[in-house]
């Protein structure tokens, strides 16, 4: 049997968290066989982000074309991209390779406040990314940097999601994590047609750090294992819920989410992961 493959291009981060390591973990509780371009390197823990290390654009070409020359992937994730020149080598890259099942993470802050986009990137990552990709996942902060619009209540969710979608993307998730206007958190998928709304309870936590990054990837894994948009928003939405109620603790600041714990709460009732 053939194993599926997905591939994160995002940034790493130390404290394990959010970035590449989470997208592999993610990865790999789907039963996805995780593979990473490294972007930049970052020196991170649960109080924030103390250093940013850019990846040049020759290295980043260097392993994109590196998988793609031997291995080849289903999916692909990107997460952190920092400067419009990365952006620009990652768009050529998914052209050249067509590689179409790709979901956008719009990474631009850090909980802690950190940039971990260049202000000036935000016009490549809007017109020479977003066009190429089937999904983007922002959340109400970068939707409302992508829209170029404040975002506070539901309406306004679907009115970004609908300027987002101009871009040429195919599906915008809206993910309701910083929604304070919300009592439980909805995260909206919009097709271009109709909004599907997907519900979790609020977990009362500081322990998310990497929600945004474990979400996407989750998302990506069951894309490329064949699951509808639909499903996958739906897998990545149960996973994230799972990872902030079986809280780990570590730390002494905004910790990681638990990567287990939706493989763990399967087997706990009896069932086998999901297979989607
Ligand atoms: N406190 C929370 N309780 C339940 N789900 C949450 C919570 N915070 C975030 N989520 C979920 O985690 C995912 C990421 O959300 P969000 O916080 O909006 O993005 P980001 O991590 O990129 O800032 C979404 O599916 C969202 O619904
Ligand atoms: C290297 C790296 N990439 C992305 C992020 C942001 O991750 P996110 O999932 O949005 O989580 P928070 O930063 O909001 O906790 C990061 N911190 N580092």
């Amino acid at each position: 049997m053939r194993i599926a493959q997905a591939l994160t291009i995002a940034g790493s981060d130390s404290g394990g968290g959010a970035g590449i390591q989470a997208d592999i973990k993610s990865f790999q509780e789907m039963g996805v066989f995780g593979m990473s371009v490294v972007t930049a390197v970052t020196a991170q823990n649960t109080l924030g982000v103390h250093h940013v290390m850019p990846m040049t654009v020759e290295s980043i070409t260097q392993q994109l074309d590196a998988i793609a020359a031997d291995m080849g992937t289903d999916a692909v994730k990107t997460g952190m991209l920092y400067s419009g020149e990365i952006i620009e080598v990652v768009a050529d890259c998914l052209q050249t390779y067509n590689w179409k099942q790709v979901v956008v993470d719009p990474v631009m802050i850090a909980k802690g406040g950190a940039s971990l986009l260049q202000q000036e990137a935000l016009h490549a990552l809007k017109h020479k990314l977003l066009p190429l990709v089937q999904a983007v996942t922002p959340n109400i902060p970068e939707a409302e940097a992508l829209a170029e619009m404040q975002i506070e209540c539901m309406e306004d969710m679907k009115k970004a999601a609908r300027r987002i979608r101009e871009t040429g993307v195919s599906y915008v998730v809206m993910k309701g994590g910083h929604a304070s206007f919300q009592e439980d958190v909805i995260d909206y998928l919009y097709d271009g047609h109709s909004f599907t709304p997907f519900h979790g309870r609020r977990v009362e936590t500081v322990h998310s750090h990497g929600t945004g990054c474990t979400f996407s990837a989750v998302m990506t894994a069951c894309l490329a294992r064949g699951a509808s948009m639909t499903e996958a928003v739906q897998v990545a939405k149960q996973f994230i819920q799972a990872a902030l109620e079986d809280e780990l603790g570590i730390g002494n600041g905004h910790g990681p989410t638990n990567h287990w714990a939706y493989r763990k709460r399967k087997t706990e009732f009896g069932e086998q992961p999901r297979d989607t």
